[in-house]
Formats: C-alpha cells, sequence, structure tokens
C-alpha cells in the first residue's frame, strides 16, 4: 500500500468547515491530518514534511513543483473579515504598519494595496509574536485569522483586504488553497474533495460545535468567507500572482 498522504491545513475557523467532513471519511484510511497557522503549514510544504496543505497561495513561487488539487479554497469575493488592517487613524495618517508573522499572502496582498491601490509611504514591521497591543497611535497593523475578528472589536479603523483587492481589480481573491507538492492519486483528489464539501452542505451543524465571541459564523462562513475555487478565484489567483513576479 501507497504511505499515507500527509496533509496540513489552517487552524482557524474559517477552515472549520472544509475540515469538518473528514471525521469518519474513508480518504483518512490513506491520509494523516495536522494542523498549524498559514506560514508554517507553508513552511512545511515547502520543505516537503507534508504533501498537500491548505497553503498561502503567495508561496506558490517558492515551490518546485505545485499542484491545486481541490475545487475548495479559502476565498473572497467581497468584505472578507479576518483580514485586515487595523489602525487607531485613516489610511493617509498611518505612518508604520506591523506585518502578520502567522501570514504570508495578506502581507503580500497589504504591500501591493499599499503602493498600488492606496499609494500610501510606510514603513513595514515584522512581528515573530504578538504585537496586537503595539497597533495604536499612527502604528497600524495586518491581523489575520480569529485574532483579526477579535481586533475588529478593538480598532476604530478597519481596512478589509478582500474589499480592498476587488476594488482594485474587480477580481475575487483566494488567500490559500489545497496544493500538493507531488502528483496525488486520482482517487484520493476526489475522496479528499469529497470530504470537504460535507461541512459546506451542513453549516448549521459545523456552527454548533464551534463558536466565536467576536463574530457570527453563520454570515463569516456564508457572507466573507468563499470557498468555492470558482473560474474567477482561480483569474484573480492568476492577477495576484502575476503582482509577485
Ligand atoms: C481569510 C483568511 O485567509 C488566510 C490568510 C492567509 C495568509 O495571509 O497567508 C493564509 C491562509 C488563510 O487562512 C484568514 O486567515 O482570515
Amino acid at each position: 500500500m501507497e504511505r499515507k498522504v500527509k496533509v496540513a491545513a489552517v487552524s482557524y475557523l474559517n477552515t472549520k468547515p472544509l475540515l469538518y467532513g473528514f471525521r469518519d471519511h474513508k480518504v483518512l484510511r490513506s491520509m494523516e491530518l495536522s494542523l498549524d497557522y498559514p506560514a508554517r503549514i507553508a513552511r512545511q510544504l515547502i520543505d516537503g514534511e507534508v504533501d498537500l496543505a491548505l497553503v498561502p497561495v503567495a508561496i506558490i513561487p517558492k515551490l518546485k513543483e505545485h499542484h491545486i488539487i481541490a475545487d475548495f479554497c479559502i476565498g473572497a469575493e467581497g468584505p472578507v473579515a479576518s483580514v485586515c488592517l487595523f489602525s487607531d487613524v485613516p489610511l493617509q495618517n498611518i505612518h508604520r504598519i506591523y506585518l502578520d508573522y502567522q501570514s504570508r499572502t495578506s502581507v503580500a496582498l497589504l504591500k501591493i494595496l499599499v503602493r498600488d491601490h492606496w499609494k500610501l509611504n510606510v514603513e513595514f514591521i515584522e512581528t515573530t509574536g504578538d504585537y496586537q497591543h503595539l497597533i495604536r497611535g499612527n502604528d497600524a497593523g495586518l491581523v489575520i485569522g480569529d485574532r483579526a475578528l477579535a481586533q475588529r472589536h478593538v480598532s476604530p479603523y478597519i481596512f478589509d483586504l478582500g474589499e480592498a483587492w476587488i476594488r482594485f481589480t474587480s477580481l475575487p481573491f483566494v488567500f490559500a488553497a489545497w496544493i500538493s507538492n507531488r502528483p496525488l492519486p486520482v482517487e484520493f483528489i476526489q475522496q479528499f474533495n469529497d470530504a470537504n464539501s460535507i461541512g459546506l452542505n451542513n453549516l448549521p451543524a459545523v456552527v454548533a460545535e464551534n463558536s466565536s465571541p467576536d463574530f457570527d459564523l453563520i454570515s463569516y462562513y456564508t457572507q466573507n468567507i468563499s470557498y468555492r475555487l470558482t473560474p474567477g478565484k482561480r483569474q484573480g489567483l492568476a492577477r495576484f500572482l502575476n503582482y509577485l513576479q
């Protein structure tokens, strides 16, 4: 028997609908699953520690070989809610921006928007651990995931990067996609896609076992995160990857 496919997924609330259907699914016989934050998962796929991962799409150019294997992604066709630039002041008054160490795609997206859409002259600051308390005065911060949903209750100014990208390009955006660093059997991919779809078809059940004190999850899963990797999203992805060259 072939060895098990090592799969890594994002540990945030946005991924729960995709992972819901894996329990008891027969695809589990041929894979093992681990969870982490996006920048770590990116490193694991680049280093070959895993075979397939829900990785930030910004790392695609770093992979020797890549296959987008599933019909699902973490995308947005409007405000995404959990990828935002948070600030005490309006855009024009921001001097410095703390970058989220957990992110790869949103950091690259933010830099594109700052340069070409908002046309701001700011300094970027890398982070390695908690930094949200440093978001004050003229220092803004990019925050993603569940921590962004919490930061929405703290910062008076919220600039949503999903919304900004769409204003800028008129295209949807893909933050993360299921990407493998080697070809995988067709049968595995079919089962994997089936497992992904189960939670999306049963969102009330997904919400019943996950809760957020910060955001309404049904809205998050239906109005903000957009999970289907549609032709429009692939177009948005191609445009984004073009900017990275
Ligand atoms: C929408 C989100 O997309 C995420 C953003 C990522 C990034 O910036 O690298 C990676 C994975 C996604 O989970 C989010 O985390 O809120």
